[in-house]
C-alpha cells in the first residue's frame, strides 16, 4: 500500500510550554479542528482539562500522551508530547530527540516564564526550529508587545511577527494577518470551526503598516535576491516571502509569530497552517546519522557492512522509504490490554506489519505484531508505517527506550537517547508481605517506562532500593505507585549513592581450616589489595601457582573477590578502584573445595580493604545553571557553601546567537557534591525570582572529606 501523503508533508512536532500556558487548550482544538475529536472539551467548566489530567494520571493514558496523529491540508502531523516540567528532563530530552520542530506557545500575560524559558533553551540545544503562538490573548493583561519584546530579552530570539491581534484583553476580536492584509474573526457558535477574512479595520490600519514594514523588512536581510526586490521597491510576492520564512526559521534565525486565544477557539487554524507552512518535513532535517554495528555470530551482516573498512564505520540514512529500515524507540508504555507499547520515529525506510526487525542491543530479531497509529484517545492499526512516521508498535519484548530497531539485513545503530545515571537513592518496602509482589511488578514497570529509574537489592539489608535522578523525580514515582498503581509501599528517606574505596596497600591471609573425625575443610589464601585510580573499577591478578592454589580455583577466587567489591568495609557501600593480587595460599589435597576456598578469599579480602586505610567516595555532579546577570552574586555565593568547584562563568548573549538581545544571561558550570543539591530547585528559585534554571547531571565519584565522612550512613538505615 502506498502511503497517503508524501514525506514532505509530514511535521513531527511538539508543544513546548510553561505549566497552565494553554497546552492541553489547545492541544484539544488543534485535535477538533483537524477532525480527530468531534466534541470540543467543555473547558470552561474544566471538564475537558480534568479529563485529560486525569487520564495522564492512569496508566493507559501515557499512551496517548506520548504522540498523537492528525491531518491539516494534506499533510499528517505527529504530535509529540513534550512535557515542560523542568524537573523531567528524561521526557523532555526524548520528546527532542525525535522531533523535527516546536510550536512554542506562551501566555499573553505571563509572556517568557521559568520553564518555557527552560524547554526553549533545550530546544536550542538541540537546533530544533521552532514558531511561536501566544496564546491568552482574551486574558486581562494580554500584551502581545511584551511578550516580543521578553522573548528578544530573555530568550535573545528573533521573533518574527505575522499577525497582530486586533484589541487585547476583553477587547481581544480577532487577529489580522499582516502578509495578506485580512482580519479573520472566528465564530464563536461553531466552536470557531469557521471564520471570516475581511478588511483591516481602520483603526488598525496604521499599526498593520508599520508591522508589515518590519516583517517584510526582517525577512528581506535574509536572503540576498530577496533584499536586492525589496530596496529596489520591487514587489515581493507572498510566495517569495514565505519561502525565505520557512529557511530563515528552519536555519534558527527568525521565529514566527502567531496569535490568539485557543480558550476561545480564536487563532488555531493559521497556527496549523503555520505548522506547514514553517516547520521542517523529516527530508528538511540533516540524514539521520548511525553507525554499521558488530553483530553476534549468526546475525545477518549485509555486503556493505561487511565491506565496511572498520566495525564502527559512519553511516547516514535518507529520510526515504527506499532506504533501509531504521527507527529509534523514544518511548515504552505499559497498555491495559497489549503487553506494552514502543514508540518509535521511523527514520528510513518501510516497516509492514508481520515483519521482522533487528534490534542491535539487544541483538534479538523481534516479530511486529501491529502498527498503531495514535489518535486523541484511540489508536488505529494499520499496515504499514513510512519513513518520518511516528507509530506505536505491539510485540517487541525485549525493547528498551532508546534502542534502534534496523532491517537484519541492512543494520545501523543509531545514536541512543543519552539518559543520566541514577544517582539518588531510597529504600522502599512492601506494606505488608501481601503487596510484595505487586510492588515488584509494578516496579518492573516503572523501569521499562523509565530509564532513568532503576531498581536494585542492598546485599546486606536485603532491602530494595530504587534510584532516580532527583529528589522530586523518586517522589513523583513513589507517588504513582501508591496512586496510579495501588500498590502499598514505605520508603524511608533520600539518600546519595555512596561508595567506597582504600587508599593503601594491604596485605593478608585468609584461613578456613576445620577438621572433625569425619571431614576436613581446607582453605588458605594470601592476597594484597591496592588503589586503583578512580572509574578503574576491579583488577585481579594471580601470582601463585599450582603449588600453592590449584588451578580450577583461581577463576572461582576471582569471582567471589569480585562480588565482595560489593560491600565495603566502612559502611557497607560498593566499593571501586581496588585490584586484588593473590600472592600465596595452601592447600589440602582432600579437604579444600571452593566452599572453603571462598571463605578464605573473602575473609582475607575483608582484612585487607580494613587496613587499606578506606575512604567514602561520593557522586559529584556537573551542575550548569543559566541565570540573569543580576542574580549571579548570591547564587556563587551559596554554590561556594555547599562545597561547588566553580569551573567556569561565561556571559551568553546576543553575540554568541546572531540574534538581538539586550538581556545578559550568565551560564555557569561546576561540579557540586550530590548531597548538596537537595531542594536546589526551591533554592535557586527564590535567589533568582524564579528566572535561574539549572540542570545536573553525574559526573564522576570524589572522596568525602574526613571531617563529612562520619555523617554518612547506609542507606535504609534512616
Ligand atoms: N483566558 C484564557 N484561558 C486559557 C486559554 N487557554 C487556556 N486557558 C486556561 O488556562 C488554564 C491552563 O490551560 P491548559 O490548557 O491546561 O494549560 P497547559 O499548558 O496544558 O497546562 P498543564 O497541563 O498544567 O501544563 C486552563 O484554566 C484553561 O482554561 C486562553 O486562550 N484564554
Amino acid at each position: 500500500m502506498a502511503r497517503e501523503y508524501p514525506i514532505e508533508n509530514v511535521r513531527n512536532i511538539g508543544i513546548a510550554a510553561h505549566i497552565d500556558a494553554g497546552k492541553t487548550t489547545t492541544t484539544e482544538r488543534i485535535l477538533f479542528y483537524t477532525g480527530k475529536k468531534h466534541k470540543i472539551g467543555a473547558v470552561d467548566d474544566g471538564t475537558a482539562e480534568m479529563d485529560w489530567m486525569v487520564q495522564e494520571r492512569e496508566r493507559g493514558v501515557t499512551i496517548t500522551a506520548a504522540a498523537t496523529t492528525c491531518f491539516w491540508q494534506e499533510h499528517a502531523i505527529h504530535l509529540i508530547d513534550t512535557p515542560g516540567h523542568v524537573d523531567f528532563t528524561v521526557e523532555v530530552e526524548r520528546s527532542l530527540r525525535v522531533l523535527d520542530g516546536a510550536i512554542a506557545l506562551f501566555c499573553a500575560v505571563g509572556g517568557v516564564e521559568p520553564q518555557s524559558e527552560t524547554v526553549w533553551r533545550q530546544a536550542e540545544r538541540y537546533d530544533v526550529p521552532r514558531i511561536i503562538f501566544v496564546n491568552k490573548m482574551d486574558r486581562v493583561g494580554a500584551n502581545f508587545t511584551r511578550v516580543l519584546e521578553m522573548m528578544q530579552e530573555q530568550l535573545g530570539a528573533n521573533p518574527l511577527p505575522l499577525q497582530l491581534p486586533m484589541g487585547e484583553g476583553a477587547d481581544f476580536a480577532g487577529v489580522i494577518d499582516l502578509v495578506t492584509q485580512r482580519a479573520m474573526r472566528w465564530d464563536a457558535t461553531d466552536f470557531g470551526q469557521t471564520y471570516v477574512e475581511a478588511e483591516v479595520p481602520p483603526e488598525f490600519q496604521d499599526e498593520v503598516a508599520q508591522a508589515r514594514e518590519v516583517l517584510y523588512e526582517s525577512v528581506a536581510v535574509e536572503d540576498e535576491a530577496l533584499l536586492e526586490k525589496y530596496l529596489g521597491g520591487e514587489e515581493i510576492t507572498h510566495a517569495e516571502l514565505l519561502t525565505v520564512i520557512r529557511a530563515a526559521t528552519l536555519q534558527g534565525k527568525l521565529f514566527p509569530v502567531l496569535c490568539g486565544s485557543s480558550l476561545k477557539n480564536q487563532g488555531v487554524q493559521p497556527l496549523l497552517d503555520a505548522v506547514i507552512d514553517f516547520l521542517p518535513s523529516p527530508v528538511d532535517v540533516p540524514p539521520i546519522e548511525g553507525t554499521v554495528p558488530h553483530l553476534a555470530s549468526g546475525g545477518a551482516r549485509s555486503k556493505r557492512a561487511k565491506n565496511a573498512s572498520a566495525e564502527q564505520d559512519k553511516v547516514t540514512r535518507l529520510a526515504n522509504d527506499d532506504a533501509p529500515f531504521s527507527a529509534l524507540a523514544f518511548k515504552v508504555a505499559s497498555h491495559p490490554t497489549v503487553d506494552k507499547l514502543v514508540y518509535c520515529r521511523i527514520y528510513s525506510g518501510v516497516l509492514k506489519r508481520g515483519e521482522v526487525v533487528y534490534n542491535v542491543r539487544s541483538e534479538k530479531r523481534e516479530r511486529i505484531n501491529r502498527i498503531l497509529q495514535m489518535h486523541a484517545n484511540k489508536e488505529a492499526v494499520c499496515d504499514t508505517a513510512y519513513a518520518g512516521d511516528i507509530v506505536a508498535l505491539v510485540g517487541l519484548k525485549d525493547t528498551k527506550t532508546g534502542d534502534t530497531l534496523t532491517d537484519p539485513r541492512e543494520p545501523i545503530l543509531l545514536e541512543s537517547i543519552t539518559f543520566p545515571n541514577p544517582v539518588i537513592s531510597i529504600a522502599i518496602e512492601p506494606e505488608r508481605a501481601s503487596d510484595a509482589d505487586a510492588l515488584e511488578e509494578t516496579l518492573e514497570k516503572l523501569m521499562d517506562e523509565d530509564p532513568t529509574f532503576t531498581v536494585g537489592i542492598d546485599k546486606e539489608t536485603g532491602q530494595r532500593i530504587i534510584s532516580g535522578m532527583g529528589e522530586l523525580h523518586l517522589e513523583v514515582l513513589t507517588d504513582r505507585m501508591i496512586r496510579e498503581f495501588g500498590v502499598n509501599a514505605r520508603v524511608s528517606k533520600l539518600q546519595v549513592a555512596y561508595r567506597e574505596t582504600i587508599s593503601a596497600l594491604a596485605e593478608t591471609r585468609g584461613t578456613h581450616i576445620h577438621k572433625t573425625d569425619e571431614e576436613g575443610i581446607y582453605g588458605d589464601v594470601l592476597l594484597t589489595v591496592e588503589p586503583l585510580a578512580r572509574g578503574e573499577g576491579f583488577q585481579f591478578e594471580d601470582n601463585t601457582d599450582e603449588t600453592q592454589i590449584p588451578r580450577q580455583y583461581v577463576p572461582f577466587i576471582e569471582k567471589v573477590l569480585e562480588g565482595a567489591m560489593g560491600t565495603g568495609p566502612r559502611i557497607g557501600y560498593p566499593m571501586q578502584d581496588v585490584k586484588v593480587t593473590l600472592t600465596g595460599g595452601s592447600y589440602h589435597p582432600t579437604d579444600s573445595s571452593e566452599v572453603a576456598f571462598e571463605a578464605a578469599a573473602v575473609l582475607a579480602f575483608e582484612n585487607a580493604t580494613r587496613k587499606a586505610n578506606p575512604l567514602l567516595l561520593e557522586p559529584i555532579m556537573r551542575m550548569h545553571i543559566t541565570v540573569p546577570d543580576e542574580h549571579v552574586g548570591k547564587v556563587i555565593g551559596d554554590l561556594n557553601s555547599r562545597r561547588a568547584q566553580i569551573n567556569e562563568s561565561t556571559t551568553q548573549d546576543a553575540s554568541d546567537t546572531g540574534r538581538p538581545s539586550q538581556s545578559t544571561q550568565i551560564v555557569i558550570n561546576a561540579f557540586i557534591p550530590l548531597s548538596e543539591t537537595f531542594q536546589y530547585t526551591t533554592r535557586l528559585r527564590s535567589m533568582t525570582q524564579g528566572r535561574g534554571a539549572f540542570t545536573l547531571e553525574f559526573s564522576h565519584y570524589e572522596v568525602v572529606p574526613s571531617a563529612l565522612a562520619p555523617d554518612v550512613s547506609r542507606i535504609g538505615s534512616t
